[in-house]
């Protein structure tokens, strides 16, 4: 699982997992629940500190005040936060210390997990109030909880990477749930001219949806394809329970659904059914349907809240991240469209088990692509397991040892994005790095007619790439070699030969690098080191392609 990758990845001791919510939503049950699931420890914040003062919490506020006790309180978190590593519950007031945010901050930023749990105020507060001996109740206990509850929530939201609901869950259940959700990759996206929002990767996460899309919608429109349909119930019986009126919207699949014909469909039926701004789109789908149902998001009422559940490899690696939107004209790929930055984006494990072996194999181009740009960890994977990945059945895929591997696979790939997104969202200069292989690619797409899937014309794409900056002088021939090698043992094509080099040179002019009439690529100096190619010798250009064609 992801989780495992997190694990492996954290050099320092700290705690598997903090649990932090309002009294009585029973972090000290649920959390032992969880440590005697997975074998490790448990520690109480509330437990380690009265060990510490000597006496009850209630008796030190009553002797020392408030102010010493949250001194205390701090005292012990940081130590434990820097020395613990199994599950850690921290009293229901404890995030509301400034320094005790920032330090779960810290942890957070090194792979930590921080769990709101989130009961039923009515079970807590019952709880809270048979559990006595806590001094902020003191009064109208319900009272005082309600008027906690209404402070501490948005600072919970606030501190925390993970939102467990628990309502009506046996303890074994809700612990379970904890796990499953603690397991799951988690890739912040941030920077300039980006509301921050999280990617998380995993089984189940589609159950995060009502958190994503928040309290602002009534309505919200599943734009889906009919093939991700079993996934789609599933979204829309999640949306049902939490409240929402769900608005189902089938589309044409694959790239017959990214065109102005469909989006204008949308756009009316949006119109007829009283959308408003404050509403919310859902695009779950393989990468076409989600850059349609972006751009219907970016261009309803000059936007609304979207939230990406990606259900093809593809589009759990790239598609899904990094708000580029749009549609095809019938001059080229994406020529119409907007960066349109995601709620959030939930790549849910379990949509893999519908997913056919040949797109799966496709997918694997983009994950190739960020491992020659960015990331040569992906491709030593690839190479370790090229034949599993090839041999992908998505009925066995959950309980076979390949899952966490592409659980892993698909994490990193999302990090290549997200350091590449949050660095220039528009495309000003780093970005163009992750179109590696695409000027070629998007023109093979295009003069197929888009029979061509798009991460086997990026992978024929990044062999012409590689051929391009050998013959320019950039790049060694044995990573030319290892291009054609790793691609080909992945079961992804190497070459091409379906029309004239004018036909395709015409279409890398209308390429999104191109400037006026210089034609602009992404070169290779070795494996990590991308760059920017401008106008390069037209034999070049020529002679990259007949290599390409050669092949075929
Ligand atoms: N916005 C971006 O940054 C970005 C990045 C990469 C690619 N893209 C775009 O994404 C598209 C390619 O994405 P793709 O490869 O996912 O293509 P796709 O959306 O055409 O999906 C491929 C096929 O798989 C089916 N499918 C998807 N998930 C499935 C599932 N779980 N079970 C069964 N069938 C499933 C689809 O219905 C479709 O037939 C292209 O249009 C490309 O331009 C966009
Ligand atoms: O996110 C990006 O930036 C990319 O270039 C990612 C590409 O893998 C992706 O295919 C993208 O859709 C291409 O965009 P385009 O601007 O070249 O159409």
């Amino acid at each position: 699982m992801a989780g495992h990758s997190r694990r492996a990845k954290r050099a320092r001791r700290q705690p598997e997992a903090v649990i932090v919510g309002m009294m009585g939503a029973g972090k000290t049950r649920l959390g032992k629940e969880m440590s005697q699931m997975l074998g490790i420890a448990f520690e109480d914040a509330d437990e380690q500190i009265e060990r510490r003062i000597g006496m009850t919490i209630p008796k030190y506020f009553a002797k020392h005040g408030e102010p010493a006790f949250r001194q205390v309180e701090y005292d012990v978190i940081d130590e434990t936060l820097g020395s613990f590593d199994g599950i850690y519950a921290l009293g229901g007031g404890a995030p509301m210390t400034p320094a005790v945010r920032e330090r779960l901050r810290n942890y957070a930023d090194r792979g930590g997990r921080v769990i709101y749990l989130l009961a039923d105020p009515s079970e807590a507060m019952d709880r809270a109030r048979r559990g006595g001996g806590r001094p902020m109740l003191d009064g109208d206990a319900d009272a005082r909880w309600m008027a906690l509850y209404e402070q501490r929530d948005p600072v919970y939201r606030q501190v925390a990477n993970v939102i467990v609901r628990t309502h009506g869950m046996t303890p074994k259940a809700a612990a379970r749930k904890m796990i499953e959700m603690t397991n799951e990759g988690i890739v912040h996206v941030d920077g300039a001219g980006i509301e921050p929002y999280d990617v998380r990767i995993g089984e189940g996460t589609l159950n995060h949806l009502p958190d994503v899309i928040g309290e602002g919608p009534v309505c919200v429109a599943l734009i889906h394809t009919q093939s991700v349909q079993r996934h789609s119930d599933r979204a829309r019986a999640i949306l049902r329970k939490a409240g929402y009126e769900v608005s189902d919207i089938v589309i044409p699949d694959a790239e017959a659904g990214k065109t102005i014909q469909v989006a204008n469909g949308i756009w009316e039926r949006l119109g007829n059914e009283g959308f408003t701004r404050s509403d919310a789109i859902v695009g779950l789908g393989g990468g076409a349907c989600t850059d349609l149902a972006g751009f219907v998001a970016a261009t309803w009422m000059r936007g609304v809240r979207y939230v990406n559940c990606p259900t093809s490899l593809l589009a759990m690696v790239d598609a899904s991240t990094g708000g580029k939107t749009g549609i095809n004209t019938p001059q080229g790929k994406n020529l119409v469209g907007s960066f349109y930055t995601p709620a959030g984006v939930l790549a849910d494990l379990r949509t893999l088990t519908s997913l056919p072996n040949d797109i799966f194999i496709e997918g694997l181009g983009e994950v190739a692509k960020s491992g020659f740009i960015r990331d040569p960890e992906i491709l030593t994977i690839l190479e370790d397991h090229a034949d599993e990945l090839r041999a992908f059945d998505g009925e066995t895929f959950l309980e076979s040892p390949l899952k966490p591997v592409v659980a892993e696979l698909i994490e990193r790939t999302v990090r290549v994005k997200a350091y590449h997104v949050s660095a220039d969202l528009k495309e000003a200069g780093l970005r163009e790095f992750l179109n590696y292989g695409h000027t070629f690619g998007h023109a093979i797409e295009q003069l197929e007619h888009f029979r061509w899937r798009h991460g086997n014309a990026v992978a024929v794409g990044m062999v012409y790439a590689a051929e391009l900056s050998n013959l320019t002088g950039h790049l060694d021939r044995q990573t030319v070699e290892y291009t054609y090698d790793l691609l080909d043992r992945l079961g992804l094509p190497t070459s091409w030969n379906g029309a004239s080099f004018d036909e395709v040179l015409a279409l890398m002019h209308r390429d999104k690098k191109a400037r006026g009439n210089t034609l602009r690529f992404v070169g290779l100096e070795e494996i990590g080191t991308p760059f920017h190619l401008n106008d390069p010798d037209a034999d070049a250009v020529r002679k990259a392609f007949e290599r390409v064609r050669q092949q075929a």
